[in-house]
């Protein structure tokens, strides 16, 4: 069997005649499933599925191996000629026998329900599983079918709640969430990455390779399945297109079907939500790059190299790569064919539908009328041309006219040989993961459109939105890189940007193994971090956090003040103005320097400031697997960090939250570092210990998963503060907070107006 079973295609079918097979088998599980008769519905959804891949793979096995090969000679044999149209003809007639022949009966007598079919894509039939395998207290088989339904969309509270309960169970372990559709290169790739962090080279190359071998054989499946029923979409015309225009609409559906698998290959199947692998199939390359020279094979580390910049030949960090190689082992290598020749394939479809949009409109939009006034040149859609096109052979592009392979989706900034060798690679925003996941993100869903929804989320101010606090198992499960270490103290960097007066820059994005997050010290006094110290002492348990009193981990306890609960315990004389003006005047200075460092053109304004102290309730460091336990999980800031490791953008995460930043009050506590964690979330790379005057500054997203190390003695207070660029989403709680302090501060003015060296309590907030 070629590839995974993730198949994605349109299949439909409008002609009477018999039901598919596995369109009978699921009409038969789901009246067993109704009259609850389990045993029999688990036999015939099984059949079902095994159906659907059986009749999935005969339509790729008969593209690409019975009728993929159909070339002028081969047509000779038939004696019609040899142009287009008997190139059309012949593998008409091969598919329609092959595919008659793989079914047991004619093709055209065939019929899918294409509402069954959605629901297939939609993994529905897993979900009846679940239910019917539990019901046959199977409980490992129901939680499998249960978990590959949830990753068809794991935004469905009714299946978090499903596998929560699932995971309360005894005898169920982590090892039993399988998704059985996951892809098999996906699968390669996510252990070659895990092992290329632990710099196990050799088998992270080994991994890396049987990652793109099933790359290959999934991507033939995804583009010959593209050769579906044509779809009209919306866009019908008046009068059906005549046999030319329907052959050219019909090229252009396929081509964009064929160009959409570059980002299939890169979505684990059905989950709409999840964060791609962005740029997948280049920065294998450039991963094997790094292992090969890590093993001492710079001859194949250089033909890797040369086969990334043959997808992105201007990539500047790749060409700083290559000046590292032996000039006489650089010249000799030679890039992956295989490579080269799909980019050159992709390159030339992309051209093509560039020709169509621009004589035709977006592509599925193009109208009949002014199709019949622009004829196709000749050459690109008759004879020889267009017969190596359908049958994927490539000829030689115009190098210089290429069009880049998609440059957004480019790896911006990957580490280099060298210098930063030793940065360990690559981690998150290197791979450009961020903007692509955003934007399909935003293609599917997009939170910030639903005012609604996000609304929601502001009767929760505070509450933090990784999902499931109080599950100990995920998000704790961590282990440390070996190249991890813990930041207590050091000489300054030198900054290259402006770093605010008394602030000494003391980590980048170097030191801390990952784009987009610094550390600063100098920001507080002494006596600054003990007056915000004492403040915070005043804090409430639960606060910000619906109550919750361990909000994070069973292990510790968690007290908050809210810089309004602040001003009005100084309002009733509980506490100190000054301190509680401190607390609101720091804030100023550290979305400057954090909008400084970033180089943000734009505002950042609070969502949230929390002043915060975490107890220790017991001394646990690491569980019964060796695991270390966390105080607070590895999560981002801003999204919903699910236990599949996707993080969907959506509420009631506060998706708003752009960057966020920690101040922290005191050192002398044990444990309790903040850690920053690869993209796996598996593995701690770099941490820091609080210390008074400390600010750690990082991205709210993905880029930037951190957690809290174990926080074992001591009392830790922190000011965390999390911004945004949206000032609609300021925290309007700071404007009442800011009026009580303005009444405060005029009033004690006034009772000190004779004193004239007395200034006003926000003045004498030295920052
Ligand atoms: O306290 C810290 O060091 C980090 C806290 C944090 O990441 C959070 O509250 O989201
Ligand atoms: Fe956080």
């Amino acid at each position: 069997m070629r590839g995974s079973k993730c198949l994605v295609t349109i299949i439909s079918a409008t002609s009477a005649g018999d039901y598919s097979p596995y369109d009978t088998h699921y009409a038969q599980g789901i009246h067993a499933y109704e009259n609850e008769n389990w045993t029999e519905a688990i036999t015939e959804f099984e059949r079902a599925i095994e159906e659907r891949n059986r009749y999935l793979e005969a339509k790729v096995h008969c593209s690409i191996d019975s009728c993929g090969n159909i070339t002028g000679d081969s047509l000779k044999s038939l004696s019609i000629g040899s142009g287009f149209s008997q190139y059309v003809i012949a593998r008409g007639l091969c598919l329609y026998k092959c595919m008659s022949e793989a079914i047991g009966k004619k093709y055209v007598d065939w019929r899918i329900l294409p509402s069954v079919d959605e629901e297939f894509q939609a993994r529905l039939p897993y979900q009846y599983l679940n239910v019917a395998y539990f019901k046959s207290g199977n409980i490992r088989k129901a939680l499998e079918t249960a978990f590959t339904f949830f990753n068809a969309d794991p935004s469905d509270p009714e299946m978090q709640d499903t596998l929560a309960f699932y995971q309360e169970m005894e005898e169920v372990d982590d090892s039993m969430f399988v998704d059985i559709e996951n892809p098999e290169h996906l699968k390669h790739y996510e252990i070659a990455q895990s092992v290329y962090q632990l710099e196990d080279y050799p088998q992270a190359i080994s991994e890396f390779e049987q990652s793109l071998h099933w790359y290959w054989d999934s991507m033939d499946e995804c583009r010959a399945l593209c050769d579906a029923p044509f779809d009209f979409g919306d866009d019908y015309p008046d009068e059906l297109p005549n046999y030319h225009l329907f052959q050219t609409k019909m090229v252009a559906q396929l081509l964009e079907c064929r160009l959409k698998c570059v980002k299939q290959m890169e979505l684990p199947c059905g989950r709409y939500h999840r964060r791609s692998n962005s740029d997948l199939l280049p920065i294998h390359y450039h991963y094997l790059m790094f292992a090969y020279h890590e093993i001492g094979d710079d001859p194949k580390a250089a033909s890797m190299a040369k086969t990334y910049l043959t997808f992105h030949p201007d990539n500047e960090p790749m060409q700083i790569n290559i000046q590292f190689f032996d000039q006489e082992v650089y010249e000799a290598a030679q890039p992956e064919e295989k490579a080269v020749k799909f980019h050159k394939k992709l390159m030339r479809e992309v051209k093509m539908l560039e020709y169509l949009e621009h004589h035709f409109g977006p592509t599925y939009g193009f109208k009949y009328d002014y199709a019949l006034l622009t004829p196709f040149p000749d050459e690109m859609f008759f004879e020889a041309e267009d017969e190596r096109l359908m049958n994927e052979d490539i000829g030689d592009i115009d190098e210089n006219s290429q069009t880049p392979w998609d440059p957004e989706n480019e790896v911006k900034d990957p580490p280099t040989f060298g210098p930063s060798y030793d940065t360990p690679f690559p981690t998150g925003a290197e791979i450009g993961y961020e903007s692509v996941a955003e934007k399909i993100d935003d293609l599917l869903f997009d939170p910030l459109a639903e005012p609604d929804k996000v609304k929601q989320v502001d009767t929760v101010h505070g509450k933090l939105p990784y999902y499931s606090a109080g599950d100990e198992k995920f998000g704790y499960v961590v282990r440390d890189s070996p190249k991890y270490s813990v930041f207590d103290d050091g000489p300054a960097v030198n900054a290259e940007g402006p770093v605010a007066d008394g602030a000494v820059l003391k980590q980048n994005s170097t030191h801390l193994a990952g784009p987009t997050r610094f550390v600063m010290d100098g920001l507080l006094s002494d006596e600054q971090c003990e007056s915000l110290y004492k403040l915070a002492s005043y804090g409430i348990v639960g606060d910000g956090y619906e109550g919750d009193k361990k909000p994070h981990s069973k292990g510790e306890e968690f007290a908050g003040i809210s810089l309004l609960t602040a001003a009005r315990l100084a309002d009733i004389g509980a506490v100190e103005t000054a301190a509680v003006q401190l607390y609101h005047d720091i804030n100023s200075k550290l979305a400057k320097i954090v909008k400084e460092y970033f180089k943000l053109e734009t505002d950042l304004y609070i969502d949230f400031i929390h002043l915060v102290c975490r107890d220790p309730k017991d001394e646990k460091t690491t569980d019964e697997d060796g695991n270390i336990i966390l105080s607070h999980p590895v999560h981002p800031d801003n999204c919903l960090y699910l236990p599949d490791g996707t993080c969907p953008r959506r509420p009631p995460a506060y998706v708003w939250r752009e960057y966020s930043a920690v101040l922290y009050l005191n050192e002398d506590i044990e444990g309790g570092e903040i850690f920053f964690a690869d993209p796996s979330g598996k593995y701690a790379l770099a941490g820091v210990k609080p210390k008074c005057g400390r600010l750690v500054g990082f991205c709210a997203g993905t880029d930037c998963l951190h957690g809290v190390k174990k926080l074992t003695g001591g009392k830790r207070c922190a000011l965390p503060i999390w911004y945004t660029t949206r000032k609609e989403k300021e925290d309007f709680t700071l404007e009442d907070a800011r009026a009580i302090l303005k009444r405060l501060n005029s009033s004690s003015a006034s009772n000190t107006d004779s004193d004239s060296s007395e200034k006003m309590p926000s003045e004498k907030t030295e920052l």
